[in-house]
């Protein structure tokens, strides 16, 4: 019996979201897009719709997470997880508020609680600011991200700005003082509002999943999944894929580049062409993957490493990211061709962007890899249903050594 659907705004978000609810002993699936039937969740406790709708136009992007919000309740789930960044990603138009909204109306939820901390990737809430790691998020990073640049900390202040309903707040005071307190902050707070809440640690988020067990409507990154309590369920092993292997980078984050630059140390690796890609784009592919051949013929267990960020000054004009994207997702479908069966993607939108392009609608984990990263197993409609697997990595995610190490999971 389905217990929880997800929503998630974009490919990361959704197997993020997706490795903690299996680290508390779920069976879990994550379904790209929007075209399934409530029967592809059999046997499933938690399934998560991925979207890309995190830099779309509002308007798209509250249609596509009604219809996945609906089909997740056609398909039984009682509650729903309204899955984004746990650094509050969005556009200067903003998602995250709009979603919420047709989502509290659609589910009658008057209160929603708001919770972007994940403590074990290093991403709190304390007197309603964001931080990552030790930094405001608007210092961190993230100020200086292509599509989503955050230059404001405060939570209640950026869903203040995207929202029609009211923000409020439980302070970090109160969630010390342990679930039924949180209860009540919330509902001290006027209907039609969402409700932010400060979390430090898991076992904040531990209270707060107490707090909130039975509301149809709770929102996030995906740490308030790790407040769920365990349970002690055998999950099913992620078949491996043999195959050569690839690692391709999009993401222009922080995180990324520092693996980009440990990865060039002992992988062949090669640097999307901006020039090259707008003169001509199908024989910068095909010069790509013929590179890419010739390093499996040399060495087939080593991964070929293609990024578009290794140094902050590589980032160019946000025009050029669908460009960027495209050529990712094209570089999957050619490498596929030519005998790759494990690809490491990094960056969420890039990952949306490969998933769609190699026709991917379903993802089944394998068990966690770093905070939020798990591997997949996924069939490619591109390329005759071939199984593949699949790391999807959120931009800043994981260790320094991610793109040399991740390998030794798929075992
Ligand atoms: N050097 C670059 N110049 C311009 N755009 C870039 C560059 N590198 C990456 N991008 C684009 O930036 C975006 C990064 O977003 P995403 O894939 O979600 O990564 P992240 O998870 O790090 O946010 C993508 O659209 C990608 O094509
Ligand atoms: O919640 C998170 O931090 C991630 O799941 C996520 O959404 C990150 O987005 P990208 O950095 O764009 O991959």
């Amino acid at each position: 019996m389905l217990e929880w659907g997800g929503v998630a705004d974009d490919f990361t978000g959704a197997t993020d979201l997706a490795t903690n609810w299996r680290a508390r002993g779920l069976r879990v699936a994550v379904l790209l897009g929007v075209d399934h039937s409530p029967a592809d969740l059999d046997g499933v406790d938690g399934a998560v719709i991925a979207l890309k709708s995190r830099t779309a136009p509002v308007t798209d992007a509250v249609s596509a997470t009604r219809a996945a919000a609906r089909l997740l309740r056609d398909a039984g789930a009682p509650r729903i997880y309204d899955k984004y960044c746990s650094t509050f990603d969005s556009t200067a138009a903003g998602n995250i508020g709009p979603v919420l909204d047709a989502l509290a109306t659609d589910l009658g939820a008057d209160r929603t609680v708001v919770v972007p901390a994940f403590p074990d990737a290093g991403r709190t809430v304390y007197q309603r600011r964001l931080f990552v790691f030790d930094e405001l998020l608007e210092s961190s990073h993230m100020r200086h991200h292509p599509l989503t640049p955050m230059t404001r900390s405060d939570v209640t202040e950026l869903l203040t700005a995207q929202s029609d309903r009211s923000v409020g707040w439980v302070s970090w005071r109160t969630v010390q003082e342990g679930a039924v307190a949180i209860r009540a902050a919330i509902d001290a707070v006027p209907a039609r509002s969402h409700v932010v809440v400060d979390a430090v640690s898991n076992a904040d988020l531990a209270a707060i999943a107490a707090a909130t067990a039975n509301d149809v409507l709770v929102s996030g990154g995906s740490g308030l999944a790790l407040g769920l309590p365990l349970r002690h369920a055998a999950a099913a092993p992620m078949p491996v894929v043999e195959g050569f292997r690839a690692v391709l980078a999009g993401s222009a984050s922080h995180a990324t580049q520092g693996q980009v630059a440990h990865a060039r140390e002992s992988l062949p690796s090669a640097r999307l062409d901006t020039a090259a890609l707008t003169s001509d784009f199908t024989a910068e592919i095909d010069r790509l993957t013929a590179w890419a051949a010739a390093q499996w013929a040399d060495a087939p267990r080593r991964p070929v490493l293609v990024y578009a960020t290794g140094a902050p000054e590589d980032v160019g004009d946000g025009a050029h990211a669908a460009l960027i994207e495209a050529a990712h997702a094209e570089l999957a479908v050619a490498f596929t061709a030519r005998g790759m069966r494990q690809l490491l993607v990094a960056g969420g939108e890039t990952s949306g962007s490969v998933m769609q392009r190699l026709g991917v609608t379903r993802l089944d984990l394998g068990d966690p890899v770093a905070p939020g990263l798990s591997w997949a197993r996924g069939r490619a409609a591109a390329h005759g249903g071939d199984p593949l697997n699949l790391l999807l990595k959120s931009g800043n995610f994981g260790g320094s050594d991610l793109f040399t190490a991740a390998w030794e999971h798929l075992r």
